[in-house]
């Protein structure tokens, strides 16, 4: 069956990563007649592959295979008996009638995330779920933060590890979105039955997103009861959610007080120690030599989120694969001008000002003011603080920029809030916040 890995190698060069590891390669190919056979382990792999990739899959397939036809059922191939593995406890039991097999991206795993203070943690919660699962010191549990911090990530690492451990464990991860397309689609067909059977079945359920869930009353309702069924029959849930689920407007009070009810832990954007120790793992997983300074220019410039810090080493390695040019400082400056310059003109000191302003509702004239109440003194160096960590203002300049202070109040200023990040839950949301807010 040739032709499905080119497909494959062509999809993964059209769709974001995570998608293809997601939907993609978990379906396992083989031929009847003219038509490809596409296995997908589960109903949601299946229903999410027909509505979003199988008009593309067959153009490809009418490329590399002969044929456009395609089939796509739920099943896998039968594995040869001499290398089939004995069936761990409880592998055999039935998913939608085949044998259950997960949809765990099994690239994802707790060697290749890279620990630092912002994601500690995260990673020794989801650590922990996956040596218990269901155990109620982590169940359920919830890993919230910004976009692209490794919360997928972190969630599949848990799913990975317990399917290492127990190869019979019977691991779904599913996005909300599919949660809830399912779901209308059940309704539609009268099969809700069969819908929520499904979940009972799993031993454990990872379900990304669920801001996603936000204004949709039917939705949550079934999630409620489908995520009550589970906790009490001791089954390991782990969500995430782009926020504190309280801070999500449209979400039910009592659906929220459940979410939270178990272990919840933020994930924070990576200090740059552990940005550019990001930088070096993925680059060292791609086989890509990349400089330290190199890793260093990155890391300093791309603050947002780590999905953006690999889109930029994936560019460097592509370009420096095409030109056959080593990466070099200056040629990852050159190669990466427009999104380096991008970042940088969005972040000034004055749009920092503005943004800590409004953000604790006071004038910039309060911000640049000589007055030192404390309701305006500590949103003040919080400012001074963002602007050094967030340009490249030297200590003197972000001084002046403060109304002329000196550059001892700004290093004070930067120190004193770096202390109280440690201690200040309250001011350490706020600093997350804020750098998110800047880095849009
Ligand atoms: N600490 C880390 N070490 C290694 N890779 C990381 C780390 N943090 C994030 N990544 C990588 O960044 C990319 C984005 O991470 P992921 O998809 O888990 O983000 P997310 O928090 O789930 O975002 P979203 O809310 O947008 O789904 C992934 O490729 C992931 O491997």
């Amino acid at each position: 069956m040739d032709a499905w890995p080119r497909c494959l190698e062509r999809l993964e060069a059209e769709f974001p990563a995570e998608d293809v590891h997601a939907w993609l390669k978990p379906l396992q190919a083989t031929r009847r007649d003219d038509t490809t056979v596409l296995y997908a382990p589960n109903a949601f792999v299946r229903d999410e592959v027909r509505d979003r990739y199988l008009e593309r899959i067959r153009e490809l397939l009418g490329h590399f295979a002969g044929s456009p036809e395609v089939a796509l059922e739920i099943g896998s191939l039968p594995r040869p008996a001499a290398i089939a593995p004995a069936p761990a406890p409880g592998a055999a039991r039935a998913f939608g009638g085949v044998e259950f097999q997960g949809n765990l991206d099994g690239h994802y795993s707790f060697d290749n995330f890279v620990e630092g203070r912002s994601n500690q943690l995260g990673r020794a919660a989801a650590w922990h779920a996956a040596q218990k699962p269901g155990d109620r010191a982590h169940n359920p549990l919830l890993l919230y933060g910004g976009t692209g911090l490794g919360k997928t990530h972190l969630m599949f690492a848990a799913g990975n590890a317990m399917r290492a451990s127990n190869p019979g464990m019977r691991v779904l991860y599913v996005r909300s979105e599919q949660f809830f397309s399912a779901m209308m689609k059940a309704l539609q067909e009268k099969a809700m039955d069969g819908f929520k059977r499904q979940f009972q079945q799993v031993d454990a359920l990872l379900i990304d997103d669920i801001q996603f869930f936000a204004g949709k009353d039917r939705t949550q309702e079934e999630f409620f009861h489908t995520f009550n069924a589970l906790f009490d029959g001791r089954q390991q849930i782990i969500m995430t959610c782009d926020r504190f689920p309280r801070e999500v407007d449209g979400l039910e009070p009592r659906l929220k007080s459940r979410l939270a009810s178990g272990l919840s832990v933020p994930i924070d954007p990576p200090d740059f120690e552990t940005r550019a120790q990001i930088v070096m793992s993925k680059a060292a997983e791609r086989g890509t030599e990349i400089p330290e300074d190199v890793a260093f220019l990155l890391a300093k410039k791309m603050r947002s989120n780590v999905r953006d810090l690999e889109g930029a080493l994936n560019t460097l390695a592509a370009r420096a694969n095409f030109t056959g040019r080593p990466i070099t400082e200056e040629f990852a400056q050159e190669t990466l001008r427009d999104l380096l310059r991008a970042q940088q003109q969005s972040i000034g000191i004055a749009n920092i000002q503005k943004t800590v302003a409004d953000y604790y509702g006071l004038q910039i004239k309060d911000l640049l003011s000589k007055r030192r109440t404390r309701s305006l003194a500590r949103p003040r160096q919080v400012a001074m603080a963002l602007a050094k960590e967030l340009t490249e203002h030297s200590l003197p300049e972000i001084g002046d920029a403060f109304a002329g202070r000196d550059h001892t109040t700004v290093l004070h200023a930067c120190r004193q809030i770096r202390t109280l990040q440690e201690t200040d839950g309250k001011l350490r949301e706020d600093w997350n916040k804020l750098i998110r807010k800047l880095s849009e």
